[in-house]
This record gives structure tokens, C-alpha cells and sequence, in this order.
């Protein structure tokens, strides 16, 4: 099959070369050219423009948008709308808001496929988990696509139909924090309590047999092996939060309780206060004002 991949970063590249080792042809854009020139090396068509790139696909289109969720996705599908109709196939591969790839599939000429991509860089050589929503049809259509891109036929499903797919990577993701977050509390309990330990040494140990064993916990035992028990210089900060964010305010709109991932969430927010935590400092000083409890103070 052609497939016209548009963004070539860290998994748009994926998508396109597991396309080509599958034996699919594949047209590619992005605004970097130096991207595209590197994947005309591996074997694409190289695109030099938006105008060229739908030259080249000519009739019943079959194009996989992986560039950042928000205006990026947008601004792709108005310049593709003027050369789309109901015949072609836009997928897009990125963490979009369900409520946007709703809205997108309402709008956009083509079929549209929202597709949530789990597995991330490191999964160049397995393959992703693809999580779509959208027509039958058309998922049926851009099945040999799906094979190639995700670990295998077992890789893929048809969630339902719009927005079910990024809908149910949102909460992908959202499993994704409470993950990282009892791992993270069980190493710190670990690292602070009663015993020297080798936490590298306690992941693989884990990760080899153990209940709670997980690709999460490998990566742990990376992070030991490469960081040391301490994790080094690694700081006190977590970015991203989006996607975590989303699943929060769907749960409070379904009165679903959803603590531990909200707990997640809280605490990479709180992992990014200039100063350490407000309400932390706040409550050491309360316990001065109710206990004269003495007020540790920061130098
Ligand atoms: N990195 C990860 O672990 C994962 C990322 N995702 C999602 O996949 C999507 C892409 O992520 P990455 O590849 O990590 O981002 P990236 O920043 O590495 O690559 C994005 C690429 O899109 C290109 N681009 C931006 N706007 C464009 C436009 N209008 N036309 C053509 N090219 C354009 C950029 O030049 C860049 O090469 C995002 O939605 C992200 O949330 C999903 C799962 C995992
Ligand atoms: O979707 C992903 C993994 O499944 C991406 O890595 C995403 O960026 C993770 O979310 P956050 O940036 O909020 O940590």
C-alpha cells in the first residue's frame, strides 16, 4: 500500500520505516527537511512541500499524521482538506484530545482514524500498541498499515467508533502516571528505609517473576543501572502532564474516582514549585502557630 506519512520526529520516523520494512511505499513530509531528506535515505519518497506530497499520493489517500497533538494537527488538515474526499483515509497517530479527533472526523472530508500509539520511541523494534477509532471501513482498509506500525495484528483493535481510540489512550496515559507513581513511592520507600539496598538489583530481581514485574519496572532497572540507587543528578521534576490532566477532568465529568491517578498527576505538579511546595512550607509553620513545633528553614 502507499502511505503518505506526515512528521518525521521521534515517532513519525517509526511509522515510516516500519512501513517501508514491511514492504509498504511510503510518501513522507515534514517541515524540517533534514528530516525528510533522512528518511528518503531509508528509502521513502521525499516530499518537498505539502502541494508535492499530495501529488504523490494522486487518488484514494492514505495519510498518517504524526506531528504534535493541538494547532500542528489542525494546521496539517487544512492544507490537506482542499485534496481530501470520502474516499481517502487520514489517521492521526498523536496524543490528540478525543473531544478534538471527535470533532476532526466530523469536519474533515476523508474518513478519519483517531489512533493512540503506545509504546514510544524505545518500541521502534517491537512495534507500538495502536488503540483506533473511526469506520470500520476504513480500519479495515489501513489494516496491512496497522500490522506493520503496531507489534503485529495483536498490536492493533478498533476501539468504536470517533474518538474511542485517543479516548482510551488517554486513559492509557492516565494509567501510566498511577504507574510510575507506586513504583516511584516503593523505590523511594526502598532508597530511605531500613536497609542499604542495590535498587538495580531489586527491579531485576522483580522484574524477573514478581508479581508487579512490567516493561515500567525494566525501565526502572535501566534507570538504576544507567543512574546508580541514588538516580545521580536526575532532579526533582516532572514536565508533561497533559494527557494525565484530560483523564482527570473525564473522570470528575463521569463521577468516576480516580485518586491514584490523580494523585499522579498532583505530584508532578508539585515536583515543579520554585521553591519547594507552598502548602508544605505553609503547614511547617502552622505546626509552629498550633505546637511551637520548630520551623525548619531553608538557608
Ligand atoms: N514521544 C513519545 O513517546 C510519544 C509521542 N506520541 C505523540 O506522537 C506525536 C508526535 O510525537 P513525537 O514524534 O515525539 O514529536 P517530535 O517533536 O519528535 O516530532 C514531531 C515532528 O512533526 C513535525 N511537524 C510539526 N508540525 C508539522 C506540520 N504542520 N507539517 C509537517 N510536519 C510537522 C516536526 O518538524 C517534527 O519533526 C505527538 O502527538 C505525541 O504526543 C505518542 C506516543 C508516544
Ligand atoms: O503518550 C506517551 C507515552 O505513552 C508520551 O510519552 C507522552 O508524552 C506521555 O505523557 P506525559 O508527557 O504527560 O508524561
Amino acid at each position: 500500500m502507499q502511505l503518505g506519512v506526515i512528521g518525521l520526529g521521534r515517532m513519525g520516523r517509526i511509522v515510516a520505516d516500519r512501513a517501508l520494512d514491511a514492504g509498504h511505499e511510503v510518501v513522507a513530509f515534514d517541515v524540517d527537511a533534514e528530516a525528510v531528506a533522512a528518511v528518503a535515505d531509508a528509502g521513502a519518497d521525499p516530499a518537498g512541500s505539502l502541494a508535492d506530497f499530495v501529488e504523490q499520493l494522486g487518488t484514494e489517500k492514505r495519510i498518517w499524521l504524526m506531528v504534535p497533538a493541538g494547532d500542528a494537527i489542525d494546521a496539517a488538515l487544512a492544507d490537506l482538506e482542499p485534496h481530501l474526499d470520502d474516499e481517502d483515509v487520514v489517521v492521526d497517530g498523536g496524543n490528540s484530545h478525543f473531544e478534538d479527533s471527535t470533532r476532526r472526523a466530523e469536519t474533515t472530508p476523508a474518513a478519519y482514524l483517531d489512533c493512540g500509539t503506545s509504546g514510544g520511541p524505545a518500541s521502534a523494534e517491537a512495534g507500538f500498541s495502536l488503540m483506533i477509532g473511526g469506520p470500520e471501513w476504513a480500519y479495515d482498509e489501513l489494516t496491512p498499515v496497522f500490522d506493520a506500525v503496531a507489534t503485529g495484528p495483536a498490536g492493533h483493535a478498533r476501539m468504536g467508533p470517533a474518538g474511542s481510540g485517543h479516548y482510551v489512550k488517554m486513559v492509557h496515559n492516565g494509567v501510566e502516571y498511577a504507574l510510575m507513581e507506586a513504583y516511584g513511592e516503593g523505590f523511594e520507600l526502598l532508597s530511605d528505609g531500613r536497609y542499604d539496598l542495590d535498587l538495580e538489583s531489586v527491579a531485576r530481581t522483580w522484574n524477573n517473576g514478581a508479581v508487579i514485574r512490567s516493561w515500567l519496572l525494566e525501565l526502572c532497572e535501566e534507570a538504576f543501572a544507567e543512574e546508580g540507587s541514588d538516580l545521580g543528578t536526575v532532579a526533582d521534576r516532572v514536565e508533561g502532564g497533559s494527557t494525565g490532566t484530560w483523564t482527570v477532568q473525564e473522570a470528575l465529568s463521569q463521577e468516576v474516582p480516580v485518586p491514584l491517578i490523580y494523585t499522579a498527576l498532583a505530584e508532578r505538579f508539585g515536583s515543579r514549585a520554585a521553591n519547594g511546595r507552598f502548602a508544605r512550607r505553609l503547614a511547617n509553620r502552622l505546626r509552629y502557630g498550633f505546637g511551637r513545633h520548630e520551623v525548619a528553614r531553608s538557608e
